[in-house]
C-alpha cells in the first residue's frame, strides 16, 4: 500500500463529500470530488457552481473569524475539482477513496462496484456511513482488508472527532495509515468495533428521537428542549465524557432513575443494561467507591476533581455564562 500523501478521492460530492473534501484542501491535499449522480450537462454545470458557492461560503466565515487569510479563500477552493463519475477523475493517482454516497443500500453498492474497477487493488476506501457497520459494507468491495468505515461529524470540515471501525478483515497497515492521515490533518480519530451505528449516531439517535418525543407528549417547546440541551445537557458532555457522567452520578442513581421512568412512562427504553447491574452488585458504582467505568486513585482524587471543575469554568467563561457575584449583599443589615 502506497502512504497517503497526496490525492484524496471523494464518490459523492453532497454534504459529507463537501466537507471532507474541504477539509483535505484545507490542509493543502489537492482533492477529486465526484458526483455520482445521473445529470445532464446543464444540471452538472450547475451543480458545481452551487457546491463551490457553498464551500467558498464555508471558507469564507473561516476567514471572517480569522481562521483563514482571504487570499488563502480561493486557493483552497482551487484544490477541489468537482467532476462527473465518468469523466477522467484521477482514479489510478488517488491514494485513497472517501465514499459518501446517501444512506441507500443500493447507492452504495453501486458505487463500490465502480470505485473497485476502477482504482488499483490496493487503494484504501472507506465509507462514511453512520448507519451501515463496516462488516455490512466490506461485502460491496473487493479485497476487503483496504475497505473500513471512517464516520465523520456534520459539519466535517468542523467537529473533530472521526470514528474509525474497521471490519473484520481490514488489514492493521490501512486502519493505521487511515488513523495518521486523519491525525496529520487534525482530525480526532477514535476506533470502534463494525456495529451499525458506531458510537455517536447510536447514543445520539435515542437523545434525538427522545427530544422529538418530548415534543409530542407536550412536555416543552423545542425551543425550551433546545435551551436545555445547550446549556445543560451538550455543555455538561463537552467537558465530562457520558461514562465518566456516570461515575460521577454513580450507577446506582442512574439504574433506580431509570427503573422509575421505565414505570412510570410505562416504556422499556429505560431500562438500565445488564452491565449497570452488574457494576452495582460489584460495589463499583463510580466516584463514591473509587471505582465505576473509570479507577479513581484517591491521590489523585482532588487534583482530578480540580482540574474537571476547571475545564467547566473555562467553557463557561468562553461561553459568557459565568453569573458575575454579587457585590453588595441581598438584604442589608438593619
Ligand atoms: N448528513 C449528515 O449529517 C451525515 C451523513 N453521514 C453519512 O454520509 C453519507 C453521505 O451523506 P450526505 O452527504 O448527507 O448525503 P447527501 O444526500 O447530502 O449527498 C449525497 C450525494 O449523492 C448524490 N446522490 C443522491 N442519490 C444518489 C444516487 N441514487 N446515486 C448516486 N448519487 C446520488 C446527491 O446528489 C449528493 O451529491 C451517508 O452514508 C450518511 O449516512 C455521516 C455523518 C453525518
Ligand atoms: O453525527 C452526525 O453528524 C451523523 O452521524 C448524523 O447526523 C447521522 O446522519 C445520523 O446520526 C442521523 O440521525
Amino acid at each position: 500500500m502506497k502512504s497517503i500523501r497526496g490525492c484524496i478521492l471523494i464518490a459523492g460530492a453532497g454534504r459529507m463529500g463537501r466537507g471532507i473534501a474541504l477539509t483535505f484542501a484545507y490542509q493543502g491535499y489537492e482533492v477529486n470530488l465526484v458526483d455520482f449522480k445521473q445529470r445532464t450537462h446543464g444540471e452538472f454545470a450547475q451543480y458545481v457552481i452551487d457546491a463551490k458557492q457553498e464551500i467558498k461560503g464555508q471558507l469564507s466565515i473561516l476567514s471572517r473569524s480569522g481562521v483563514l487569510s482571504e487570499e488563502s479563500v480561493e486557493l483552497v477552493l482551487d484544490r477541489i475539482h468537482i467532476r462527473p463519475k465518468d469523466e477522467k477523475c484521477g482514479w489510478e493517482r488517488a491514494d485513497i477513496v472517501f465514499e459518501a454516497l446517501p444512506e441507500i443500500a443500493d447507492a452504495k453498492r453501486e458505487a463500490f462496484e465502480f470505485i473497485c474497477l476502477k482504482v488499483p487493488q490496493e487503494v484504501p476506501i472507506a465509507s462514511t456511513s453512520s448507519a451501515y457497520s463496516a462488516n455490512e459494507l466490506a461485502e460491496m468491495v473487493t479485497q476487503k482488508e483496504r475497505f473500513l468505515n471512517t464516520h465523520w461529524l456534520n459539519p466535517a470540515y468542523l467537529i473533530p472527532l472521526v470514528e474509525v471501525s474497521p471490519g473484520t478483515e481490514t488489514s492493521g497497515e490501512v486502519l493505521g495509515e487511515v488513523f495518521q492521515l486523519l491525525e496529520r490533518i487534525g482530525k480526532v480519530p477514535v476506533k470502534c468495533a463494525p456495529s451499525p451505528g458506531y458510537i455517536v449516531p447510536r447514543v445520539q439517535a435515542l437523545a434525538m428521537n427522545e427530544a422529538a418525543r418530548l415534543v409530542e407528549d407536550g412536555v416543552a417547546s423545542p425551543e425550551d428542549i433546545d435551551k436545555a440541551v445547550r446549556v445543560g445537557f451538550g455543555l455538561r458532555f463537552a467537558v465530562l465524557g457520558l461514562l465518566e457522567f456516570i461515575d460521577w452520578g454513580g450507577a446506582d442513581t442512574l439504574y433506580h432513575a431509570s427503573n422509575h421512568l421505565q414505570l412510570s412512562l410505562g416504556t422499556d427504553r429505560f431500562t438500565p443494561p445488564q452491565i449497570i447491574q452488574e457494576k452495582i452488585e460489584q460495589g463499583d458504582i463510580g466516584l463514591k467507591t473509587g471505582r465505576g467505568f473509570y479507577s479513581f486513585d484517591e491521590k489523585r482524587m482532588d487534583q482530578y476533581q480540580l482540574e474537571t471543575i476547571q475545564k467547566f469554568i473555562d467553557l463557561l467563561d468562553h461561553l459568557g455564562l459565568i453569573p458575575k457575584p454579587a457585590v453588595e449583599p441581598l438584604v442589608t443589615k438593619e
